[in-house]
C-alpha cells in the first residue's frame, strides 16, 4: 500500500474521554480501488459508545464555560494542524475511500474551511434585550449551547461531513461523540490524532468507531444526555434515526439524500453548461449527495448539448485515486456497483438508451464507466439516487414542463440551471423545490453558504451564520425590576 502507513495520523484505536481505546475485535479497512485491507481497526459496540456519551457529559461544563474566545483559539489551532498535514489526510482518505487525490485534498481543505468558518462565528453568537411589555420588568435572550451532540457520518466525504459537524458544535459550546462509517473510520481518528496535537480538551470530542451502526446509533439516540443528533446519510436512515430521538426529544439536522436536476435551457451557454454537469456528475464517481441526478436539455439545443456532453465523458479517466490524471475512482463497494447497474438495467428494460459507457470497469476494483443514457421522465432511474457515474438524459419542451418535472421527487436538496434570460432565471429558481439552487455555476458548496435540503433531503442547515444556530438553545429571561 502507498506510504501513507508511515504517518502517525493512521490509528487503529477509537478516541474516547481522550484516551486512545483497543478493543476486542476487529474491522477491516479496504482499498476500494484494489480490493486489499489497508488497516485493521479496533471494532467497538453500545458499552463504548456509552463510554464516549457519559465523557462528554462530563467535559460539558467545562468546555461550555470557556470564553467564546478559548474556544475560537483552539479551534483555530485544530484547523492549523490540518492544514498542516493537508497531504496525510487526503492519502488516508484516497486509501479508505477511493477519490483520486485531487478531490481528497480538496475535501480537507473543504472540511478546514468549516472549523475555521466557525472559529469565527464562535465570537459572533449574540443575545437579545429585548423592549418590555411593562416598565416593572425587563426582557432578554440569551443563547446557550445544546449540551451533548452526537453525530453519525457517511463514507462518501469521511473527513468534510464530519468537519461540518463539530466545528459549529464546538464553537457553541457542545460537547461531541461521532460514529463514523465502518468503511472510512481512518480519516475521522486521523482528525482526532490532530484534535488532541491542538489541545482539544479530553472528553469534547470522541470518536467511536464500530461495525454495529444500529447499536451505537440506539444510544447516540437514546441517551437522554444527548441532546441533538446531526446525522448525514441516506434518507431511509435519516428517517428512522429521527423517529429513534423522538422518544427524548432531541434536536436533529438531518442532512439526507438527493435527486438533482441539471436543466439546460435553450438560451444557456451550452459549454459553460457541459463543463458544470460534468463536473456536478462525475465528482468523487457520482457518489454525492449533490451530484447531477438527472439532465433535463430543452428541445431546441438538445442535440448540441448531448454532442458536446458525450465527446467530454467520453474522455474521463477512471483508476486507482493514486494515478495521476485520473477523474473517477471507484466505487465504495461492490454492492454500489451492482445498484448502478441495476438501475441502468431498468432503464433500458424501460425504453432508456446507453449512448456511451453502461458497464462495469476493468480490474478487480469497485468501478463503473461513466455513462450517460436517453431516458424518459418516468424511468425508474429518475426515481432513485444514483450514487453513481451514470447521467440520465431527458429532453423537455417548456420551461413549466422542466420544473414539473425537476419537482417531481420526494428529494429537495440541490437542483442546477443554465440560462443567461433574468427573468426566467428569477421565475424558475423560485419555483424548485430544493434547499440550494446552482444558477449557471454547479460548485455551490463552500463554507459561507448554508448547505441543506427541504422535503425529504433534510432539515436544519449546515455552514453560513445559519449553521450555528442548530447547536444553541434560545433561553428567555424576564426580569422583575420593581
Ligand atoms: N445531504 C448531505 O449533506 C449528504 C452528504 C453526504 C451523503 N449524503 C447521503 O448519504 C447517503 C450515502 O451515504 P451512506 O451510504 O453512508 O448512507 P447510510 O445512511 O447508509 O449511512 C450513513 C451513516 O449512518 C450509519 N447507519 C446506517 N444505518 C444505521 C442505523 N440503523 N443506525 C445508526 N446508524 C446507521 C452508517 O454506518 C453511516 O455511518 C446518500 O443518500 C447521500 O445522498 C447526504
Ligand atoms: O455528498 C454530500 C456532500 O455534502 C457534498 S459537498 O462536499 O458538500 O459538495
Amino acid at each position: 500500500m502507498h506510504k501513507l502507513l508511515n504517518t502517525p495520523l493512521l490509528r487503529k484505536e477509537s478516541y474516547i474521554g481522550g484516551e486512545w481505546w483497543r478493543g476486542e475485535s476487529t474491522l477491516a479497512v479496504h482499498c476500494p480501488a484494489t480490493g486489499e485491507t489497508i488497516e485493521t481497526v479496533w471494532d467497538f459496540d453500545r458499552e463504548a459508545a456509552t463510554a464516549a456519551v457519559r465523557s462528554a457529559e462530563l467535559a460539558l461544563p467545562m468546555w461550555r464555560d470557556k470564553t467564546a474566545k478559548e474556544r475560537a483559539h483552539i479551534l483555530r489551532t485544530w484547523h492549523d494542524e490540518i492544514i498542516r498535514h493537508t497531504e496525510e489526510l487526503a492519502l488516508i482518505l484516497t486509501a479508505e475511500q477511493g477519490k483520486p487525490l485531487a478531490e481528497a485534498r480538496a475535501e480537507i481543505l473543504y472540511g478546514a474551511s468549516y472549523i475555521e468558518w466557525f472559529a469565527e462565528e464562535a465570537k459572533r453568537i449574540y443575545g437579545d434585550v429585548i423592549a418590555p411589555p411593562n416598565n416593572d420588568r425587563r426582557v432578554l435572550v440569551l443563547k446557550q449551547p445544546v449540551g451533548v451532540v452526537a453525530a453519525i457520518t457517511p463514507w462518501n466525504f469521511p473527513s468534510a461531513m464530519l468537519a461540518r459537524k463539530l466545528a459549529p458544535a464546538l464553537a457553541a459550546g457542545c460537547t461531541f461523540v461521532c460514529k463514523p462509517a465502518a468503511e472510512t473510520p481512518l480519516s475521522a481518528l486521523a482528525l482526532a490524532v490532530l484534535a488532541e496535537k491542538a489541545g482539544v480538551p479530553a472528553g469534547v470530542f470522541n470518536v467511536v468507531v464500530s461495525s454495529r451502526a444500529r447499536e451505537v446509533g440506539e444510544v447516540f439516540t437514546g441517551d437522554a444526555a444527548v441532546r441533538k443528533l446531526s446525522f448525514t446519510g441516506s434518507t431511509p436512515v435519516g428517517k428512522l434515526l429521527a423517529a429513534q430521538c423522538a422518544q427524548t426529544v432531541k434536536k436533529v439536522s438531518l442532512e439526507l439524500g438527493g435527486n438533482a436536476p441539471f436543466i439546460v435551457f435553450d438560451d444557456a451557454d451550452i459549454d459553460r453548461a457541459v463543463a458544470g454537469a460534468i463536473a456536478s456528475k462525475y465528482r468523487n464517481a457520482g457518489q454525492t449527495c449533490i451530484c447531477t441526478n438527472r439532465i433535463l436539455v430543452q428541445d431546441a439545443v438538445y442535440d448540441k448539448f448531448i454532442e458536446k456532453y458525450c465527446a467530454r465523458v467520453a474522455e474521463l479517466k477512471i483508476g486507482s485515486g493514486f494515478e495521476d490524471g485520473v477523474d473517477l475512482g471507484p466505487m465504495i463497494t461492490a454492492d454500489a456497483v451492482g445498484k448502478v447497474a441495476r438501475l441502468v438495467g431498468e432503464a433500458c428494460a424501460a425504453g432508456g438508451r446507453i449512448l456511451i459507457g453502461g458497464k462495469r470497469g476493468n480490474g478487480n476494483g469497485n468501478f463503473y464507466l461513466p455513462t450517460v443514457l436517453e431516458v424518459a421522465a418516468e424511468s425508474p432511474i429518475c426515481r432513485e439516487e444514483i450514487f453513481g457515474p451514470v447521467s440520465p438524459v431527458i429532453r423537455f419542451v417548456n420551461d413549466q414542463e422542466a420544473v414539473s418535472i425537476a419537482n417531481d421527487t420526494p428529494y429537495g436538496l440541490a437542483a442546477y440551471m443554465y440560462s443567461r434570460d433574468l427573468g426566467r432565471i428569477w421565475r424558475v429558481a423560485e419555483q424548485l423545490e430544493y434547499g440550494m439552487v446552482g444558477i449557471n455555476e454547479s460548485g455551490i458548496s463552500n463554507e459561507m453558504a448554508p448547505f441543506g435540503g427541504v422535503k425529504e433531503s433534510g432539515i436544519g442547515r449546515e455552514g453560513s451564520k445559519y449553521g450555528l444556530d442548530d447547536y444553541l438553545e434560545t433561553k428567555y429571561l424576564c426580569m422583575g425590576i420593581s
